[in-house]
């Protein structure tokens, strides 16, 4: 089973202390920390010539639309394929030495380059990489200023990003040229984002809406002094129809995650599903058993079907998102183990996250479900979450019955309690249903129950046929793209890897992407969903996405792939409407908190109280409330320590929601309903 790195890549300063592992992943079999995996893993990038600090010291370069042809300064050389290598006379060394400065040249350059002019200007320069890539982009550059229409420009601290002006887009009506600010890479710091609060479907300053007088859909800025250009090609096909094509005749994906206090049984139960539907064999279930019975934790052989870490086995507890899948009758379905341990919260968040509906598991036995749910256990933390994160529709599993013998009476005490309380967190009763089941005995999981004291009472669905029953949302195919990053890696080939979440929109192989709020263009290089390689993911698919043309010293957990023509906004600032949920000392101005927005853990401070609300109507009850306490709704002003990626909630819901946590406590979650521009 596939296992999310994610938990190994955050700042969890609020929980406990975590290595500098901010951003890199370790592979849990090479137990390599990410600055030994750098020391001996080779790194195309490494040594490299920063693109920005290139161009920070040369004149501004206007990169080719993708279906342009290359007027090659070197005349009568064609691609590689047709210049033969052996008629270049190279020694062996000079020939691997020939290969190495073609593949970074690659890298820095993409295919924009005939391969022909590559390996000329290499030999030119007796393979020095950094001259050869001078003298291409140089003659490049003289190439593009020689152009009609187009205006020289400049050194750059921004750009301007051009759709191919002869193709027709349909995925947005929005006009296409904006402008960001590009932070040279060298001098590693974020800052000068510009955000204002557009009415738009992106709220970005640097939205097109935003950018007059930069023009409208196909026509050409007028670049200031500051401007270079970079033209993207955009997709000529309807993404509704691409979606149908591709995903029409397959199941629908549905990401659930599982959640609950500590030792529910959460693992144990999707262990057991996966078992019982033939996902895990006879002979690894087999060798879970003897290998937990030696440990003596042979009760957790379902768990660690998901549990994979040794770490995880002999604590018995779940720490990272395991992830699995199965299938129901007309459903893929995708599971987000989350561990339940209260130092594991952000790990959940994450897990939450992701999922368009959840599984919430209580443990039936007396006294467990009571401290799992009244006693400051997660069932209410973990409930609470999920809402916040915008799931609605929820099976509650109420397992581990069989040490109830089957009790009706503890089944109905139990639901009527949790009931009232998922009313209150913002479930709606026809979004809920209760399962009375047994993980470890397999008990109405995926077939009508056989236990005669449960048929006394029960005739309900089994708990997989709720989880078919469950509505798949509607995926935003259409929207321009934002795919959220929760684990950065490198991969097995060139680039490197990011795994994350399509939020918005269509990604496809070779596609332009902005990664942000760093704001640099990268390339799409391969796409992976499910471990299964593709050549298309689509809003709501999980995938891997392999990146060139950006450093992955660059690219870290929290950021976002962008549409580069309409990007999603960055700030420092922006307005939330809040719950406030469990705050020991009352909220007032400034206010120190962290901020979780995806997989994203950073440092705010609440700067402004704007306005308390009444929690059933939203009216105002008063304009700047002096502190906010406890159950209280309240407009707020939040600043954070470095730029970030938001949107309205509004705009995008997924990106529009945050939850503020403190000395790890969960004390609000709250929307986004501005962004300012900072
Ligand atoms: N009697 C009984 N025991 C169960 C059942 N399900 C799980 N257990 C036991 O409960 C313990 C905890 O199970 P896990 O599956 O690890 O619980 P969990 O919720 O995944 O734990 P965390 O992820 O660490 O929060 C194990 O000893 C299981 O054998 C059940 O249905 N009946």
């Amino acid at each position: 089973m596939a296992r999310h790195r994610n938990v190994r890549n955050r700042s969890y300063s609020d929980d406990y202390d975590y290595d500098d592992l901010y951003g890199h992943s370790v592979e849990d079999e090479s137990c390599l920390s990410p600055s030994d995996t750098e020391q001996w893993m080779y790194d195309r990038s490494r040594n490299q010539q920063a693109i920005s600090a290139f161009l920070d010291s040369q004149n501004d370069i206007q990169e080719e639309a993708e279906d342009e042809v290359y007027d090659a300064s070197h005349p009568g050389l064609e691609r590689r394929d047709s210049v033969g290598l052996r008629s270049l006379n190279l020694s062996e060394d000079e020939e691997a030495r020939l290969m190495s400065c073609l593949d970074e040249l690659r890298n820095v350059l993409g295919d924009s380059v005939p391969d022909n002019v590559l390996i000329q200007s290499v030999i030119n320069h007796k393979f020095d990489f950094n001259k050869a890539l001078d003298e291409i982009l140089n003659n490049k550059q003289s190439k593009d200023c020689d152009r009609p229409k187009e205006e020289p420009v400049k050194p750059l601290p921004t750009v301007h990003i051009e759709a191919a002006k002869d193709l027709v887009s349909t995925t947005s009506k929005a006009p296409i040229v904006i402008s960001t600010n590009l932070e040279p890479k060298a001098k590693g710091v974020v800052k000068g984002f510009k955000v204002s609060s557009s009415d738009g479907s992106s709220s970005s300053s640097q939205t097109p809406r935003d950018q007059s007088p930069i023009a409208e859909r196909g026509s050409t800025p007028k670049p200031d002094d500051d401007t270079r250009i970079v033209k993207v090609k955009e997709s000529k096909v309807d993404p509704k129809k691409q979606y149908t094509d591709e995903r029409g005749s397959e199941k629908d994906h549905l990401y659930i995650v599982v959640i609950g206090h500590v030792d529910a049984g959460k693992s144990t139960l999707m262990g057991r599903i996966l078992c019982d539907l033939g996902e895990v064999s006879q002979r690894t279930l087999h060798k879970y058993e003897q290998e937990s019975k030696k440990i003596g934790k042979q009760s957790f052989m379902y768990a660690w079907v998901l549990d994979e870490t040794g770490e995880e086995r002999v604590r018995g507890i779940t720490m990272d998102v395991g992830r699995a899948q199965f299938e129901t009758k007309t459903k893929k379905v995708i599971i987000l183990d989350a561990p339940g341990h209260a130092d594991f919260i952000p790990n959940m968040i994450t897990g939450a996250g992701q999922a368009d509906v959840a599984l919430l598991v209580v443990d039936a036995t007396t006294g467990e479900f009571e401290s799992g749910f009244e006693l400051g256990g997660q069932t209410r933390e973990h409930a609470l979450l999920v809402r916040s994160l915008g799931v609605n529709q929820l099976a509650v599993a109420v397992n581990k019955l069989d040490t109830t013998n089957w009790s009706q009476e503890r089944f109905n005490e139990i639901t009527k309690k949790l009931k009232a309380f998922l009313k209150q967190a913002g479930f709606k009763d026809s979004d809920v249903t209760f399962v009375p089941c047994s993980g470890l005995t397999g008990e109405n999981l995926i077939k009508p129950p056989s236990e005669s004291e449960l048929l006394k009472w029960y005739n309900g669905p089994c708990l997989l046929d709720v989880i078919d029953n469950f509505n798949v949302p509607e995926r935003p195919v259409s929207k321009p793209l934002r795919m959220s990053i929760n684990d950065v890696f490198k991969g097995t080939g060139s680039g490197f890897c990011v795994a994350g979440r399509i939020e918005n929109g269509i990604l496809n192989k070779g596609d332009k992407v902005l990664v942000c709020p760093t704001k640099e263009m990268a390339e799409v290089r391969g796409l992976s969903i499910n471990d299964m390689s593709s050549n298309v993911a689509f809003a709501g698919d999980q995938v891997s996405v392999t990146l060139s043309g950006v450093d992955i010293q660059n690219v870290s957990v929290g950021y976002i792939l962008s549409d580069p023509v309409q990007q999603v906004p960055v700030t420092t600032r922006f307005e939330a409407r809040l719950v406030v949920f469990n705050v020991k000392v009352p909220i007032t101005k400034g206010f120190p908190v962290l901020i979780h927005h995806q997989s994203l853990v950073e440092s705010a401070n609440i700067v402004k109280l704007k306005a308390l609300l009444n929690k059933s109507t939203g009216e105002l009850v008063k304009k700047k409330p002096r502190c906010l306490g406890n159950n209280s709704v309240a407009v707020v002003d939040i600043e954070v320590c470095r730029p970030i990626c938001v949107e309205r909630y509004k705009d995008v819901k997924e990106l529009g929601r945050v939850m503020l946590r403190v000395s790890g406590v969960t004390i609000a979650a709250g929307l986004v309903t501005d962004i300012y521009n900072t």
